[in-house]
């Protein structure tokens, strides 16, 4: 057997590094030129193997025998042993060596006939054999046996692709001569990883056992089904030699023999036999190794200096500065998933914090109803039940203010629980984020856990005064019932839109008050139906109230005590109402209906004129003290008319009844009112605490959070003096970067490996050759 310096070293370097990073415990993505046996169970591959070293040293048996990669290292050696990876016992008895084979495959994957990809490691040191790596993988089956898993057929084809599909693997592809090669199972597989057969080497076995009058001789003599490679073809013992315990070397001369004699062959009697096949082997491997060492230098190499920046920094970072940029990502993550960009907006299965909050904002708020919904029947029963309260003793002819106002405020109560909830949804939402990004920071488990305490009351600390704003805010809305709210006019408008379905009770109820009242000097006074709105004192010919007689807007407008039945309407500069009518005087029948049309007109914000200088009623009427201008413009229509004096008192159109089931009883109308008149108000509350809710949330809260971790954050762990503390490094990151000091170890021992024989490259090439 012929061998030199070159190719020895070329095998054994690839050996070398294989068990360089095997030692230092390392998976490297590297792939170590090899070669893969390959085939259906009982072609031939392990007694193939065994020829080489001229042993008996794999399991035999019936069925998968092979079930896990049995890496074979083949080493050229005066001595003869053999020695395994899991072990570190040397074996020079070769049975043992099998029994070992058994055990260890048991070991992983049971007896139960199924088979695992974790290899076993094999070498063996041999004068006979030549520098070589081959992996034993387990034989093509199409059918389980026993309890084997149903999927066998697919696990062995995996594992075998998992080896053979790398560039740096040459495929031995075993295929008994007794079969047809179209059906060849072996080169299939070997033809799906290299389709133009670059890697593949053939090896017929079993040629002894042909039909006779049938050869091999033009697959042989590569024409049959070409391979750049070509093939070997091999005779191994019969199982019977086996049984019979047939001496390997005996075996080996036979094989020579049978291609010596044999008249189909003996032409390739020097290019056929387990000897030939090996010197092949070992040939092509170191070819194979030599065409891929530059690239395996070149990948080992980037891997060094990758590996050796990021230990340096590992190493020479000092904690400060590994602390300002851990969480200067940090709150860039956390700062770009509320904004919606930079940071890991690389969500795809939930939405980010940010379009979350949008969500709510502009959607769940959206739709807030606030807890308003109400039911009709026991509204109205509870306001009626509100207004007679309210009235105590006494009977009320126009709407009970107070009322409408307790009415209100108790809704707008129960807007509190609402508001506040949409502050713990967006304090849940910052939590969480803050949580999701503070995860990766599982290589400072004290970092991640102060950090999270800080944010965490921070955030809490922020909800709760949110929430205390917002009952503020709702507080507020009780505080004051803004009844001149430029929206509460709305009213009118719904009065119109009633009135254009000919709803007469319901437009009715739908003003605030209205009376026969009259005005002017008693002498002139005509009597005309008075209609009080929320922001307009109109009167009428009468109370079809078609024809419109005067008309004044309430706005600016003040009103005087009332005196005995009068009450005078004058605007803000003491001057004269209408110009028309020196003085807007109204008589009442009774000072009662006076007083509670003087409350009625300051409920609807009229302001009270309390000036003693000034001469009311009685005696001279219409000597005013007032100046004409500060007049009120009229509407066209009433323009068009011109205004009457007024007199006399009429009594109301409606009479209301005390009578609390009959409908249409006072109270049932003063409720409909209300109920419009709340549903009104509290559209405008819904309306503005709608606007303020996100507003007071983002400022108060997320601004907030945001800001407190910009300034806050670093100085609290230099305050604190908690550098050093939070930056000590946990067992995973210990274990992580000893794992990274072990694969630069490894890298490094690899180049130099590769780089002791590199010197030698064009020598090398041309002993290869
Ligand atoms: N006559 C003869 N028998 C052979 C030859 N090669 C293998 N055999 C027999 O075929 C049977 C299977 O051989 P193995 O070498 O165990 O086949 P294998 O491919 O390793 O089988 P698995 O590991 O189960 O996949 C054994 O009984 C061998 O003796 C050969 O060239 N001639």
């Amino acid at each position: 057997m012929s061998d030199n310096h070159g190719m020895k070293n070329l095998v054994l370097t690839i050996n070398k590094l294989q068990e360089n990073f095997k030692n230092l415990n390392v998976h490297m993505d590297i792939d170590l030129p090899q070669i893969a046996v390959v085939g259906i169970q009982s072609s031939g591959k392990s007694s193939v193997l065994e020829k080489f070293i001229g042993r008996d040293f794999l399991p035999r048996g019936s069925g998968i025998v092979t079930r896990r990669p049995l890496i074979l290292q083949l080493i050229t050696h005066t001595d003869e042993y053999a020695k395994f990876d899991h072990t570190e016992e040397v074996f020079r008895n070769f049975e043992k060596v099998q029994k070992e084979i058994t055990q260890e495959t048991d070991r992983v994957v049971g007896t139960n006939k199924g088979v695992s990809n974790i290899p076993i490691v094999l070498k063996v040191f041999s004068p006979n054999v030549l520098n070589l790596t081959l992996i034993d993988l387990p034989g093509m089956t199409k059918v389980p046996i026993g309890d084997q898993p149903q999927d066998i057929e697919h696990r062995i084809r995996s594992m075998i692709l998992e080896f053979i599909k790398k560039e740096t693997c040459l495929i031995l592809a075993v295929t008994p001569a007794t079969m047809d090669l179209a059906n060849s199972e072996a080169l299939k597989l070997a033809r799906e990883v290299d389709p133009n057969g670059n890697r593949t080497i053939g090896v017929i076995t079993k040629l002894d056992l042909m039909d006779k009058g049938t050869d091999a001789v033009e697959v042989l003599e590569n024409r049959q089904f070409p391979l750049k490679r070509g093939y070997v073809g091999v005779v191994n013992r019969s199982q019977k030699d086996i049984d019979d315990k047939k001496d390997i070397k005996i075996a080996a001369k036979a094989e020579l023999e049978f291609f010596k004699t044999h008249p189909s062959y003996r032409h390739l009697a020097d290019r056929m036999g387990t000897d030939y096949l090996q010197r092949v082997l070992n040939k092509q491997l170191s070819e194979h190794i030599l065409q891929n060492l530059p690239a395996l230098r070149e990948k080992l190499r980037k891997q060094h200096n990758a590996l050796e920046n990021e230990f340096k920094t590992t190493e020479v970072t000092s904690n400060v500065r590994l602390l300002n940029e851990i969480i200067s990502k940090f709150k860039l993550d956390f700062r770009g998933e509320l904004d919606g960009y930079g940071g890991s907006i690389t969500k795809s299965d939930a939405l980010t914090s940010g379009t979350e909050i949008n969500r709510i904002y502009n959607e769940e708020l959206r739709n807030e109803d606030f807890n308003l919904n109400f039911d009709e029947d026991s509204f109205r029963e509870e306001v009626a039940i509100t207004i007679r309260n309210t009235n105590g003793m006494y009977s009320n002819i126009f709407i009970p203010e107070k009322a409408f106002d307790k009415v209100v405020v108790t809704f707008i109560n129960k807007m509190k629980e609402p508001c506040q909830k949409y502050v713990t949804k967006i304090s849940s939402i910052l939590q969480n984020n803050m949580i999701s990004h503070t995860e990766k920071l599982s290589r400072h488990p004290e970092l991640r856990e102060e950090l999270r305490k800080l944010i965490i009351s921070h955030i809490l600390e922020r909800e709760a005064l949110c929430k205390e704003r917002m009952i503020e805010m709702i507080d507020e809305e009780m505080s004051y019932i803004n009844k001149l709210h430029d929206d509460f006019k709305l009213i009118e408008e719904k009065e119109e839109q009633v009135e254009s379905t000919g709803d007469e009770i319901e437009r009715k109820f739908t003003h605030i008050g209205f009376l026969y009242l009259t005005t002017g000097r008693l002498s002139r006074a005509e009597k005309f139906w008075f209609v009080l709105t929320t922001n307009s004192l109109s009167w009428y010919k009468d109370d079809t109230e078609r024809e419109v007689e005067g008309f004044v807007l309430l706005g600016n407008l003040k009103v005087t005590d009332h005196k005995g039945l009068n009450f005078r309407l004058i605007d803000n500069d003491g001057k004269n109402v209408y110009k028309d009518i020196s003085t807007l005087r109204i008589t009442c029948k009774s000072p009662d209906e006076a007083r509670e049309w003087v409350d009625m007109l300051q409920s609807v914000g009229v302001g009270s004129f309390k000036n003693s200088t000034m001469r009311l009623n009685g005696n001279s009427p219409e000597s005013s003290l007032w100046h004409v201008p500060g007049v009120m413009e009229p509407t066209k229509e009433v323009e068009k008319k011109g205004l009457k004096k007024v007199t006399n008192l009429l009594k109301p159109k409606h009479n209301f009844s005390n009578n609390k089931t009959s409908k249409n009883t006072r109270v049932d109308q003063q409720v409909e009112v209300i109920k419009n008149l709340v549903i009104n108000y509290l559209e405008i509350v819904v309306k503005n605490t709608k606007d303020r809710i996100p507003k007071m949330i983002t400022w108060l809260l997320i601004t907030n959070v945001l800001n407190y971790m910009d300034h806050n954050l670093v100085a609290h762990f230099y305050e604190n003096e908690l550098v050093d503390y939070v930056m000590q490094k946990s067992q995973l990151e210990q274990q992580r970067i000893e794992k990274l000091h072990n694969m630069y170890k490894a890298c490094k021992e690899a180049l130099k490996i590769i780089d002791s024989v590199y010197g030698n490259m064009t020598k090398l090439t041309n002993d290869v050759k």
